[in-house]
């Protein structure tokens, strides 16, 4: 049975419309959706901490800011969008006293009440809106008129209105213009935590890191070795994203068409597909969150070494230097 899919026909702003909605954070994900649902015309306050950074970027984007205290106390709706490793103090010393009978409490990833480290009273709405992609991007189709997809889960409905009010919320930052569709926080969280770490974020860096080796550790130009393995990777994968891989191999020629069957379970092999069965299990078991949480409650040790090591690697600095060099490419810095 295919699953049911929501666009901004099928579901009304009507639930939020006289409802105020606390963004917790002005990140990533919680700039995109503060200015996206102000932008669609609903109320909204962001929540930051005392001395936060983040204040005069929401402050200059016409955003009003309170306390996280005061947000919460204020609003109807509490989304949570600080990083996954800070929500159970912040929910716990700044949000929990304030969440009263009758509001919801919102996130934007599964995680910490899928590992049960935010366990909300019962008096409240629960629910997650996890755009599928990063927040900045989110701003930018927004903005661009476009959307993102998104899913939507409800954890607990105190209301009898929770699932309305967080298809009401997927549409306010622009997800129903893409499609929306309903899931679970343990299918959100496991799969979301599966596709960042084997395809988005880990495997497609890994691969194009591999490939741009290979090619200079064999005497190429590094130049050409970063236009063959990471430019042209947008390129590509943008007639993915319009066409399907029929439509990109369409496009290429069959010299390549004939070497992607060849060649491409050489290097995503067998073995690659069951690796990627083991990390899932990691993630179903609870393994990578409590690695994940570890490093995190040492000060990130693990995570600032990897951090380092890219920091000179020559992907990056020729990347930079080739960039600079495309005035199409944004040389605007991220909002955030
Ligand atoms: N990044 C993405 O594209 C996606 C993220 N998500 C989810 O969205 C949520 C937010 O992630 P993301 O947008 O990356 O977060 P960010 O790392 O971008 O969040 C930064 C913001 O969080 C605030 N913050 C950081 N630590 C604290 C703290 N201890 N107390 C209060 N505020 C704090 C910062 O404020 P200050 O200036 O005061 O430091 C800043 O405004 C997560 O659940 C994530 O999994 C989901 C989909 C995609
Ligand atoms: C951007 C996104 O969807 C991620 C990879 O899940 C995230 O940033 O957590
Ligand atoms: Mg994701
Ligand atoms: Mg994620």
């Amino acid at each position: 049975m295919p699953a049911k899919m929501f666009y901004d026909r099928d579901v009304s702003l009507s639930p939020i419309e006289d409802k105020l909605i606390a963004i917790i954070g002005y990140g990533s994900q919680a700039h995109a959706h503060a200015q996206n649902l102000r932008d669609t015309g609903l109320n909204v306050v962001v929540g930051l901490r005392e001395g936060s950074a983040s204040r005069v970027k929401a402050e200059q984007a016409g955003l009003r800011v309170a306390s996280i205290e005061d947000a919460t106390r204020e609003a109807d709706i509490v989304m949570l969008l600080i990083p996954d490793e800070n929500q159970p103090a912040t929910y716990e010393q700044s949000i929990a006293p304030h969440l009263t009978e009758g509001k919801a409490l919102a996130f934007g990833h599964g995680f910490n009440v899928h590992f049960g480290r935010i366990k909300p009273p019962t008096g409240v709405d629960v629910f997650l809106v996890a755009p599928k992609g990063p927040g900045h991007m989110l701003r930018r189709v927004y903005a661009d008129g476009a959307g993102m997809p998104g899913i939507f889960a409800v954890a607990q409905d105190a209301t009898g209105q929770a699932r309305d009010i967080a298809l009401a919320y997927a549409r306010g930052i622009g997800c129903t213009r893409a499609g929306v569709l309903e899931t679970t926080f343990k299918e959100e969280t496991e799969t979301d935590l599966f596709g960042e770490q084997s395809v988005l974020c880990g495997g497609v860096t890994n691969l194009i890191q591999a490939g741009f080796e290979t090619l200079v550790e064999a005497g190429y130009q590094p130049e050409i070795a970063y236009f063959e393995t990471l430019h042209e990777v947008k390129l590509i994968v943008d007639l993915i994203y319009e066409k399907g891989f029929e439509g990109m191999r369409h496009s290429i020629s069959n010299t390549a068409e004939f070497g992607d069957y060849v060649t491409g379970p050489r290097i995503v092999t067998e073995q690659t597909k069951a690796e990627m069965k083991n990390v899932l299990t990691d993630i179903q078991e609870g393994r990578f969150a409590q690695r994940f949480i570890d490093d995190a409650e040492s000060g990130f040790p693990f995570m600032n070494e990897q951090r380092g090591k890219m920091r000179g690697h020559q992907l990056e600095t020729v990347g930079k230097e080739l960039r600079d060099m495309m005035p199409f490419i944004s040389k605007k810095e991220l909002e955030v």
